[in-house]
């Protein structure tokens, strides 16, 4: 029978906590595309609206404090979520809200991706939320996604070099409160994008080749969705980091040339290398 009647199973249901791309490569829509690519019935609140492209970004405007509110309300109260993404969060008082509001309504797995700076350089979270973000956010997180910059500013350190100093970096984040963590090294050089998923004990290394595109727009916020969309789906953690890998390699491996500057990965990658179109 067709989905959706009284026998079949549910979908699995995500949120995303973010901001708004008006480019569509990062933010909510970022997010959307990967839940709706990979089976998972998303739903929205909306921290920020960008005026974006792949130029930069060219205005920043954060929704009052009630809206977000009541946007989170609307979703959990009626619709819920078996998994939460965290992304741009933008201030102190916004980040306050959520992490009250996901306590509220939880427990459900929470993917905080710490987003601090937009590929052009713009700030996406004022620099005294950064503190907030330690104290309010990382305790219930169920999975970290910091790339290599923001890993050092949630730590207050100057660098890290090689995957010895990821390791490092994400036993110390794991300190900070959250369950795991999954340290990204799209930033560091050498032939492979290295990324380690840290649960406490051990350290898990997901490798892939690099690929040398410019065009990597969104790349973080899509795989923190799609480890969303796995956590939803019921996925242990390492599984859904693993599929997560999967997907932002394809999207990246496939990426789109559109715009003037840094392009946006292709989410639908993976499902089209599943299924071709032919002619
Ligand atoms: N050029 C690349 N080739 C392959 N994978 C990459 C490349 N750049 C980033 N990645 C991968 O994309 C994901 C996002 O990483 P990263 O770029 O570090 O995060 P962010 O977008 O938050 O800065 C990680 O899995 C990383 O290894
Ligand atoms: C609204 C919004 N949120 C997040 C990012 C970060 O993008 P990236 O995933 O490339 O780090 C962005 N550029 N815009």
């Amino acid at each position: 029978m067709a989905n959706g009647n009284a026998s079949s199973k549910p979908i699995p249901k995500a949120m995303t906590i973010a901001g708004s791309d008006s480019g569509g490569g990062a933010g909510i829509q970022a997010d959307l595309k990967t839940f709706q690519e990979l089976g998972v019935f998303g739903t929205s609140a909306i921290t920020a609206l960008t005026a974006q492209n792949t130029l930069g970004v060219q205005g920043v405007y954060p929704i009052p404090l009630d809206a977000i509110g009541q946007q989170i309300d609307s979703v959990l109260s009626d619709i819920g979520a078996d998994a939460v993404k965290t992304g741009m969060l933008f201030s102190a008082d916004i980040i306050a809200l959520v992490a009250d509001k996901l306590k509220r309504y939880g427990p459900m797995p929470v993917v905080v991706d710490p987003v601090m700076i937009a590929k052009g350089g713009a700030p996406l979270l004022q620099a005294e939320a950064v503190e907030a973000l330690r104290r309010e956010l990382l305790p219930i997180a169920a999975v970290l996604t910091p790339n290599v910059p923001e890993a050092c500013a949630i730590l207050g350190i100057d660098r890290i070099d090689d995957v010895d100093g990821m390791i490092e970096a994400a036993r110390r984040l794991h300190a900070l409160g959250p369950k795991r963590v999954f340290l990204k090294g799209g930033h560091l050089d050498g032939d492979e994008a290295v990324d380690v998923l840290f649960d406490g004990t051990e350290a898990a290394l997901f490798r892939s080749p690099r690929i040398r595109t410019k065009h990597t727009h969104g790349t973080g916020c899509t795989t923190a969705s799609a480890i969303a969309a796995g956590l939803a789906k019921g996925l242990p953690a390492d599984e859904a980091v693993a599929e997560a890998k999967r997907f932002i390699t394809a999207a990246i491996g496939a990426a789109l040339p559109i715009g003037g500057g840094i392009g946006p990965t292709n989410h639908a990658a993976l499902r089209l290398q599943a299924a071709p179109v032919r002619p």
